[in-house]
This record gives C-alpha cells, structure tokens and sequence, in this order.
C-alpha cells in the first residue's frame, strides 16, 4: 500500500510525526492508498521553503514561468489516464468525467501560461508635464492554496497556474480525501523541474494544516474553495493578521423553466446540472422553478429522464452517476431526504440509498426530486451537495426571479425560455456570478471569470483574466527626471 507524502523544496518527504491516513474508493470502500497526516511543523518547513524561492521565482521573467507551466501541461497530458483514474477512484466521479477535468487542468496551464508574455500595467498620464506615471504589478509572496475535493484536479491548478505565473510561490494544502490525486499533479510540476521550493504541498486535516495556514504569518494570500462554514472561518483568521483571502463557496443554484421553454431542452439541462458528478458541484442545479401551466409535463418528462440514469461504479463504461464522494457525504444527503420528508415535500422519485450486491460495498444514494417544496423549507435553503432536486412551481417570471433570488447564496443561475425579455430581464435580475440562458448552470470556461455573490464568494474572480487581481498588488509609480 503506497503512502504519498509531502512534497518540500523539491523533495518527497513523510511528515514529521509519520501518521497517515488511509483513502477509501466510495465506490467500492476499498483502500485507494495512505497519505501523510501532517503537523504545524511539516507546514513551516513548507512555507519556509516557499520563501527562500520567492525571490528568485519573481525574477524570472514571465515568460520563463510560463515556460515551466507549458511543460507541466505536457506532462499532465501524458498522465492523464493515470490521474483521473486516481480521482475516481478517490472520490467516485465518472472517468470520463475525471478525464475532462484533468484535460481542463490542462488547458488551464497552458492559459496562464501565455499569461506570462501579457501586459501587467497601464501607463497613466500625470499632471505634471515633466514626469512618468504608470502602474506595475507585483506578486503577493508566498501563496496558501486550500482546496476541496469535489474538483481535485481543475480547482488547485486554477488556483496554482495563475499564483505561479505572477510571480507567487505556492504551499498547497488538497482536501485530505483527494490527496492521492493532488500528489499525482503535484509529482508533474516536480517532473517539470520547476525550482525547488516554488510548489509545495502538505496534506493534512484542515483544522491543523489549513488552519495553520490561515495563521502563519509567511503566507501573504490564501485562496480558498469549499464551505461556506469553513470560508467565514479562513476569512476571520485572514483579516485578524491582515492577510489577503480569496473564497469560493456553496451554492444553491436555481433553474427557471418558464412556460415557454423547451421543456426536452429543459430536461436534459435539469438532469445534468443537478446529478452529474453526483450533484457535488458549487454550480449544480439544486432547485427547479417551474411555470405552474407546465410543471406536469416538465415533471413527467423529468421523472422519465431520471428513470434511465446508470449508477454504479464510475470506472465501469456506461456508468453515468457514481457514489457520494464519502460516506459522511452520503449520510449528509440522506438527512436531507429525511429533513425534506419531515418537513412536507413530495418526494416524486429516489431517496433511497442504493442496496444490492453491486452497491452495498459503496455509498451510493439515488437521484432524488422533491416536489410541492416551499422556498423556506431547509432543502430549499441548504446546499445538500448530493442528487436532490426541490421542485418550487411559479405563476409569473415576477415570482420566478424573487424564489430564484430567496437563498443566502448566488453562485450561478440558468433560465429556459424562447423570449428575449425575459432573458434580458433574469440576467439583470437575477443575483449570481454565473448567469446562463438555456443552458444548465454547471459549467465553468476556464477563460472567464468565475464566482458567486451573497455567501457564496468573498465576492472576487478566479479564472480568465480576473485572477490577476488576487495573485498581485498594484504599485502606481511615479518618475520624475
Ligand atoms: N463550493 C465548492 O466548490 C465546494 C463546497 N463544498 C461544501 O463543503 C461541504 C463539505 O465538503 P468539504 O470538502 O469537507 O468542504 P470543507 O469546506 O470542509 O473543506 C474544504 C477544504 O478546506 C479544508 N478545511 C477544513 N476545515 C478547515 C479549517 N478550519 N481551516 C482551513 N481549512 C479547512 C479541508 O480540509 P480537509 O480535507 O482536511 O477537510 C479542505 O481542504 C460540502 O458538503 C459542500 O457543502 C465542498 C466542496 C466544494
Ligand atoms: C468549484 C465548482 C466548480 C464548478 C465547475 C463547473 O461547473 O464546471
């Protein structure tokens, strides 16, 4: 049983205390491999290294350090079949799934890399005749990159890609169920000779290492994805040493189906926005605002489109949903069903934890649909981050956008309809960072910029061009003969 370890100043090393953990496939429960449970002290010797490479790393000139991004994409490219392997193995998503993730990790270094040879600064005319104004950009320092494990490839190489790129070193902390897959990704930057100490990874629980992070006082800017729970904690510990902070968190995206759609259209978005990746996506779709006139149509073709959805093991051909990322997970989505229930919703379709001889070994729940839900009740409220649909039906687009608006959070939102005013007002309306027309609202271009508003962002950019202003500050300097 292979155990995957720090990676510190170029070298894998166990940690300190040499505990480990072990990983389970929630496929099958078996032992995907151990990683290394780390300490306080793994974490310095990370960020101490980190520091020593930033200085040197800063002065390589962009185009340098995209040279060393666009070797990293070649090199993931050729592992690929290895690495999404690993990830469905650790977390259960579908290959095919795992595939184009770490395919989209790809092309995301090769993004930022081009990145290096782009314009970081204006220059601005001063008042004064005689002098020079113009604005640079400058790296924080040491980057802390704590991420989650429902995208364990794209999210920490959107976040790395364009620290790197800007100067930045890195000292990544994956959630501690993907780390057999961070350390795939992480052995490639080693492979494509980046210098040592420029990309460090410690793997470790979030309350010891990501906490230490927040803290530790050699790390300039965290970036963060995942709870929103943990997210108001990163940004306390952030703003008490005055550290810069980058969350991105839940959601709980609605899906409008307005009396005109296309309701096979509307279908097809509804399913895949709501149960691909098991529904464990910030952008998954995890309430349906139906125009009363048609919600029986749209539920019934719904309910048979659903009916055919393959579950199983998502190393298997065919398989189109797999399990819960964990059993915790999968508890945590069962207790909802449950809460949904108790509080009066019709469940319409699943709820159940798949049994049998292909399941029991997992942690498999069925895609299920709430109907007749109420816009406050907790399953209406709540990021699940599971297979639950909440029906909600409407009367008018008026009551449409005020349900679709009635959550804490505003990550992404999808409309289905033919008319061009009702498209034009929902995206003014409509309080989200991702605002999507006939289509599902899962779906992230790594070229533009993504995040939420309300409690789903600390309200700044990753992706596309907007990266740049978390992973660098701006001097405005001014000359004068
Ligand atoms: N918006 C999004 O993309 C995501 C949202 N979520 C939401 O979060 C819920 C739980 O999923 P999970 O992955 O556990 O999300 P968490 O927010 O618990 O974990 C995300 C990352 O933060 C780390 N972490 C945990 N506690 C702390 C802390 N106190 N300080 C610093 N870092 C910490 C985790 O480490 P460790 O691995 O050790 O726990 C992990 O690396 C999901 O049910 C879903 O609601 C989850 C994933 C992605
Ligand atoms: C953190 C969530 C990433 C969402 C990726 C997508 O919707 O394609």
């Amino acid at each position: 049983m292979k155990t995957y370890s720090n990676y510190i100043a170029g070298e894998w090393k166990d940690s300190i205390a040499g505990e480990t953990r072990e990983i389970i496939n929630p496929a099958t429960s078996e032992v995907v491999g151990k990683s290394s449970v780390s300490t306080a002290e793994d974490l310095n010797r990370a960020v101490q290294a980190a520091s020593e490479a930033k200085f040197g790393w800063s002065q390589l000139a962009g185009a340098a350090r995209g040279d060393y991004l666009y070797k990293v994409a070649n090199i993931i490219e050729a592992r690929l079949e290895e690495i999404a392997e690993t990830m469905t193995r650790e977390m259960g998503k579908t290959l095919p799934e795992a595939k184009g993730e770490t395919a989209r990790g790809v092309a995301i270094l090769r993004y930022y890399a081009g990145e290096g040879m782009r314009k970081v600064g204006d220059v601005i005319p001063s008042s004064d005749s005689e002098a020079l104004m113009f604005t640079k950009r400058v790296p924080l320092g040491v980057v802390g990159i704590i991420t989650p494990w429902n995208f364990p490839v794209a999210i920490p190489i959107w976040k790395m890609a364009p620290a790197l790129i800007y100067g930045n070193t890195v000292v990544i902390k994956p959630a501690s169920e993907t780390a057999i897959t961070a350390a795939k990704v992480i052995d490639c930057f080693h492979e494509a000779g980046l210098p040592k100490g420029v990309v460090n990874m410690v793997t470790g629980s979030g309350s010891v290492i990501g906490d230490g992070m927040v803290n530790h006082r050699g790390i300039a800017g965290i970036s963060f994805t995942g709870s929103d729970v943990v997210g108001k904690q990163i940004a306390m510990g952030a703003v008490e040493r005055g550290a810069k902070f980058q969350l991105e968190m839940g959601g709980k995206n609605p899906v409008i189906i307005a009396e005109d759609a296309d309701l096979d259209k509307a279908v097809e978005g509804t399913i895949s926005g709501a149960f691909r990746s098991t529904g464990q996506k910030c952008t998954a779709t995890s309430r349906v605002l139906v125009h009363r006139n048609i919600k029986q149509a749209f539920v019934d073709k719904l309910l048979t489109a659903s009916q055919s959805i393959k579950i199983g093991n998502g190393l298997e051909d065919g398989v189109w949903m797999g399990p819960c990322s964990s059993e915790s997970q999968m508890e945590t989505v069962l207790s909802y069903i449950e809460k949904g229930k108790k509080e009066g919703a019709k469940l319409l379709f699943g709820g159940n934890r798949l049994r049998g001889s292909e399941f029991d070994q997992g942690f498999y729940v069925e895609p299920t649909i709430f109907d007749e839900v109420d816009s406050k009740m907790q399953i209406a409220q709540e990021e699940i981050f599971g297979p639950v649909i909440a029906v909600i039906p409407f009367d008018n687009l008026e009551e449409a956008f005020e349900l679709a608006n009635d959550t804490q959070f505003g990550l992404s939102a999808s409309i289905y309809t033919e008319n061009v005013g009702a498209m034009l007002k929902f995206i003014d309306r409509v309080d989200a960072g991702l605002v999507r027309i006939n289509a599902e609202t899962a779906g992230v271009e790594l070229q533009a910029p993504f995040g939420g508003m309300k409690s789903s962002s600390s309200h700044s950019r990753e992706q596309g061009e907007a990266a740049i202003e978390f992973y660098t500050s701006i001097k405005t300097v001014f000359v004068k003969g």
